[in-house]
């Protein structure tokens, strides 16, 4: 855990690069601090490690003031991790990663096996870039040796300054998504530099949002996008911002539509009868344990003889409840679908459509902004204004 206690930081020229600042991260959490260049996020994470000292002010971490601790034990407790990486060219990869297990006195042999574990884990077979030097590595494989040489030593705490912002936008939401995967698992407590407010907003658990030396808003995505605090954060998060929710608002069963759901084995004139009477175009189809199976259009079932099974059609577009909007809108245009099914593991909940998603977005909207839940959000439509 991180705590900040009114933390300032002026520099010897006058300028105060940290004002006041006060905000705690989590055991566990993955705290993103964004906004614009020279605005303080740097000063702010090097005081932790304590590259920069603070004029005034405490921080803790776990509970201990780290202004008495010995600087250098306090940095092999905490993982670091840079733009520009800072691997030594001189030493191989797996030499590298083992860097601070091997300045913590650990066996070699022990020191060397943890940096093999941990390649693997960033998705770097160890037998083959194990024993490369940094300058036989593209960008975005040496940033993943940073982040797995910041983990070596298994710090609780992980410092993160804009670690992805050398590499092209593809490697990078690739490298964004393995952290991610990797934080899963680790679940470390980590402060993230970044200037990229989609990054900053795709990463964190909670975002602090920097004015000039101050937080102008520390809270979740969805809130900070939803209802920014200030008109500073609604300028610095875009007009787009409705788009970029669309990454972190979760499918809810409350957002889904209902439509009639027939079984394989049904005979297709029962299956009619269901459709007719719904005025349907289409039914969902279920297997006999109630597992999606796909659909049935009406015209099919129209008249025929047989069983649904005879004319259903497979449906590969479905997600999990609790996905991202984002991914359900893009599984839509990836199978040219107008619908997608949601599961709630293997049990079929409802389908998502294109005007239910705008209204799960709209609803997340009107929720955030009046503290409400997203199914108590009364939707205005035009025709009510
Ligand atoms: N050693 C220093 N002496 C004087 N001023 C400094 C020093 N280091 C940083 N500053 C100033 O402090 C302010 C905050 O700098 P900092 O590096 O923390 O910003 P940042 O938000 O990390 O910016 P960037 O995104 O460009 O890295 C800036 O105005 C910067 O010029």
């Amino acid at each position: 855990m991180i705590r900040f206690e009114h933390v300032t930081k002026r520099y010897a020229d006058g300028t105060t690069a940290v004002d006041d600042l006060s905000f705690e991260v989590a055991e566990g959490e993955l705290v993103t601090l964004v906004g614009p260049s020279g605005c303080g996020k740097t000063t702010t994470m090097k005081m932790v490690n304590r590259l920069i000292e603070p004029t005034s002010g405490r921080i803790a971490v776990d509970g201990e003031d780290i202004a008495e601790a010995d600087p250098v034990a306090l940095r092999r407790r905490i993982g670091y991790v840079i733009q520009q990486v800072g691997l030594f060219p001189h030493k191989t990869v797996l030499e590298n990663t083992s860097t601070v297990p091997h300045l913590l006195g650990w066996q070699r042999k022990k020191g060397r096996e943890r940096a093999a574990e941990l390649l693997d884990l960033v998705g770097l077979d160890p037998s083959v870039y194990g024993d490369r030097y940094p300058d036989q590595l593209s960008g975005g494989q040496r940033q993943r040796v940073g982040v797995a040489r910041a983990l070596a030593a298994d710090p609780p705490v992980l410092l993160m300054d804009e670690p992805f912002g050398a590499v092209d936008p593809v490697v990078r939401e690739h490298l964004q998504t393995e952290f991610l995967r990797l934080q899963s698992q680790v679940r470390k407590t980590v402060l993230f530099v970044t200037h990229d407010i989609e990054e900053a907003v795709r990463l964190g658990d909670r975002i602090a949002v920097y004015g000039s030396g101050r937080i102008e808003q520390f809270d979740t995505p969805a809130t900070v996008l939803g209802a920014p605090a200030t008109p500073y954060v609604a300028d610095f998060v875009g007009a787009d911002r409705g788009l970029k929710r669309l990454s972190v608002t979760p499918i809810e069963p409350g957002d889904l539509e209902q439509p009639p759901v027939v079984h394989l084995d049904d005979p297709l004139p029962k299956a009619a009868a269901r459709l007719a009477s719904d005025g349907a175009r289409w039914a969902v189809v279920l297997d006999d344990a109630e597992r999606l199976h796909g659909w049935i259009p009406a015209d099919a079932a129209d008249g025929a003889e047989g069983l649904v099974r005879d004319h259903a059609r497979r449906m590969e577009a479905w997600l999990p409840v609790g996905a991202p909007l984002k991914q359900a809108f893009s599984t839509m245009l990836q199978h040219d679908a107008g619908w997608i099914a949601v599961l709630d593991e293997d049990r079929f909940l409802g389908v998502l459509t294109p005007a239910r998603l705008h209204e799960a977005l709209r609803r997340s909207i009107d929720a955030d902004a009046g503290g409400i839940a997203r199914g108590d959000v009364r939707l205005q439509t035009v025709a009510d204004a």
